[in-house]
């Protein structure tokens, strides 16, 4: 692997053009362009969507091995200031799925070239953040037939330094649900609120309320979030609002306690129509399963990576964090884990700046894994 810098200059390249979830159509091209300088002989290239499957035919095959990578961006306007920053206005790689491809596309490249003694199969997957690829890709007829036996997936951690992994078995991400709440009210003269029903001043009392779930209905030992992370609503300044709208969402360990807590949301969006003389409609948008780590899977990855590898691993605590990885999960054996990228601003910040080195750190890990695995 002399060449890793290119997955370095592919990552900024990919940074370049973040395209939301099921819009991927120029990343997908890219992928497919790169894919194509691969050596074809071993390669079955499949796509679905804007997502795309790569088998590599191994030596021996017993099973098929999965890899999972993420391929959106986010609704988020960049301000890291960077030479390759992003050329798509208000949307962004903030959630490190650059990352996570050009990785992906390292970890590929080395395969073609030297074939695992098992399947492996790379799995781009559009739309993560919603409204959720992962699923529908799952049921697809191309993954039915090319179901693996085992499937593993990567985030970036932007707290962690880079060199480390974090992971846990069992639970590892949260249930989420999204949470979108239309206030219809009646409009009127900023002048005469008595004539009117205002949906800002609605709205604001509703997310007030909402604060109350967590706090006073929730286990405290059962965490639970709900955050609003869009408010909209009104025109101008001097006329009363007529709608206003809330989007956020909903994260929950346990199934349960997810339950419970759209079940205090309808209860206080009915109080607040009574109260507040207006109609009020909740979509819950799209959901995802919790991210469940295989124990014996995990235990045993976590144990390689400390015994062959120079990389340090660190058993994390779950993460209020969603992914719809779970759903796969769900059906394959299999683990997600942290990649420590060391960026002072966040996952979801406008100003994220993994560093790129790790990169190269978890292209290595991944092949030497990967090879070892498959020799089973
Ligand atoms: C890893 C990560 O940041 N994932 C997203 C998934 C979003 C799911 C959905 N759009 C929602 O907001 O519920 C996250 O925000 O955790």
């Amino acid at each position: 692997m002399e060449q890793l810098s290119r997955f370095v200059s592919i990552r900024r390249d990919l940074h370049k053009i973040p395209e939301l979830g099921f819009q991927e159509f120029k990343t997908q091209q890219y992928l497919l362009d790169y894919i194509q300088t691969l050596p074809q002989e071993r390669l079955e290239v499949k796509t679905w969507k804007t997502g795309i499957f790569v088998k590599v035919r191994g030596t021996e095959p017993t099973k098929i091995i999965g890899y999972r990578a993420d391929i959106d961006g986010l609704p988020v306007s960049e301000e890291t200031g960077l030479p390759f920053a992003s050329e798509h206005e208000g949307k962004m790689h903030a959630c490190g799925h650059d990352f996570h491809m050009s990785i992906a596309l390292g970890v590929l490249t080395y395969f073609a070239y030297h074939p695992a003694k098992d399947d492996l199969l790379f799995v781009f997957q559009p739309a993560e953040e919603g409204p959720g690829g992962a699923l529908p890709m799952l049921e697809s007829e191309i993954m039915q037939q090319w179901k693996p036996d085992m499937i593993i997936a990567l985030h970036i951690a932007p707290e962690y330094p880079v060199g480390t992994i974090a992971t846990k078995e069992g639970l590892l991400f949260a249930n989420t649900s999204e949470l979108f709440i239309d206030l219809k009210g009646k409009g009127g003269h900023a002048a005469f609120p008595h004539l009117a029903n205002d949906m800002v001043v609605t709205a604001c009392s509703l997310v007030t309320q909402l604060q109350s779930i967590v706090s006073r209905n929730v286990d405290p030992l059962d965490s639970a979030v709900i955050t609003i992370g869009k408010i909209s609503g009104g025109t101008v300044q001097n006329v009363i609002a007529e709608h206003a709208r809330l989007e956020g969402t909903i994260r929950t360990l346990s199934a349960e306690s997810m339950k419970k807590v759209k079940e205090r949301i309808e209860a206080i969006v009915k109080g607040i129509e009574i109260g507040y003389q207006c109609e009020a409609a909740i979509d819950y948008g799209s959901m995802y399963y919790q991210v469940y780590n295989d124990e014996q899977l995990t235990n045993e990855f976590m144990s390689f990576v400390n015994e062959h590898t120079n990389v340090e691993v660190v058993r994390c605590k779950e993460a209020m964090t969603g992914e719809d990885f779970g759903y796969m999960l769900a059906q394959i054996p299999g683990f997600m884990f942290w990649l420590g990228v060391d960026s002072p601003y966040g996952l979801h910040h406008s100003k994220l700046n993994p560093d790129e080195r790790a990169i190269d750190t978890a292209i290595h890990l991944l092949i030497s894994y990967l090879e070892w695995k498959a020799a089973q």
